[in-house]
């Protein structure tokens, strides 16, 4: 189905070219379908039109507005002046799938033509491989077969669930920043093999597979995250002495307080956008 597709990006920063890397990199789409923009960054766009030998020509607003499919991958602050200042491009026979955290559905059908179809979605950058954890939600004027265009795209580069719009905050804090907190636990753990005496070479490569294997520990055993920790943990051992440490330092705590924060600014945000659009 998205073979037939144009689909055009409004922005050209990270999460645009994760989107874009993963669905060239899938063949979901060939790179004749795909127009992108940014505001000023001339070098940038030369830098992804060259990697991913994007046609040159379609790389304009006009062409970008029009495709089947405009991905709106600016930054929330700006929203506002692109939808006003090219959303009257726009048209009803289109699609604008927004990936601006905090951003609601009804602000943005608010500034697009008429009942033009509106989803949000929160991907995260691993779009760029494959394996994105990818919330949307539709809304007021979506149909069944756009939101499966859009569960199609995201599919396409990782996993997909539809929620409710009320539950985008909470995504947005857990799976959105989700991994900026797994290379920050990745970045602890290879300088504290570094401290315990590992060449850093060493302690990187033991650190990606030990977070690539408990992860598909936990996808493939379908077993609870505490029942794979438990049995890590032998009774009076290394991996026990270490959990009293973290427990020491209340990790979990700050993981929680970290995700309820990152959604409170997602919700923040929002309302920021809201006042000034
Ligand atoms: N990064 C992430 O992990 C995730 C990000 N998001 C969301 O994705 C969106 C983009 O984030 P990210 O890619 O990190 O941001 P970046 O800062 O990397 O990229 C933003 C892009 O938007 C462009 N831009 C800004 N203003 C305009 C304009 N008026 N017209 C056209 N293009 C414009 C910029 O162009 P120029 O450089 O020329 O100014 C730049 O290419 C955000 O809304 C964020 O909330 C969602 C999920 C995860
Ligand atoms: O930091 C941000 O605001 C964006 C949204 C989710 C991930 N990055």
């Amino acid at each position: 189905m998205l073979q037939e597709r144009t689909i055009g990006f409004i922005g050209a920063g990270s999460m645009a070219e994760a989107i874009l890397a993963g669905l060239l990199r899938q063949k979901e789409v060939s790179r004749k379908q795909i127009s992108i923009i940014n505001r000023e960054d001339q070098e940038r766009l030369k830098e992804l039109t060259e990697r991913y030998r994007l046609d040159e020509t379609k790389q304009r607003i006009e062409t970008v507005a029009k495709s089947d499919i405009v991905i709106l991958a600016v930054k929330p602050k700006d929203v506002p002046e692109v939808l006003q200042t090219w959303g009257h491009l726009f048209s009803e026979d289109q699609m604008l799938l927004s990936v601006a955290a905090g951003i609601s559905t009804s602000l943005l059908e608010q500034h697009v033509a008429g009942k033009m179809a509106v989803i949000r979605v929160m991907p995260n950058t691993s779009c760029a491989v494959g394996q994105s954890a990818t919330a949307i939600c539709p809304g007021s004027h979506v149909s069944p077969e756009q939101l499966e265009t859009a569960r199609l795209i995201f599919r396409s580069i990782g996993s997909v669930i539809v929620v409710d719009e009320s539950l985008m905050d909470a995504v947005t804090g857990l799976s959105g920043s989700g991994p900026a907190y797994v290379y920050y636990l990745a970045e602890s753990l290879e300088a504290a093999g570094i401290s315990a005496g590992l060449s850093p070479e060493t302690s990187r490569a033991l650190t990606v597979q030990t977070l690539l294997g408990a992860s598909q520990m936990l996808l493939k055993t379908g077993k609870a995250a505490e029942e794979l920790r438990r049995e890590v943990t032998s009774p009076g051992g290394t991996t026990m002495a270490g959990l009293e440490v973290l427990d020491q330092y209340q990790l979990d705590e700050a993981i929680k307080k970290a995700v309820l924060r990152a959604k409170a600014r997602s919700v923040e945000m929002g309302q920021q956008i809201a006042i000034t659009f």
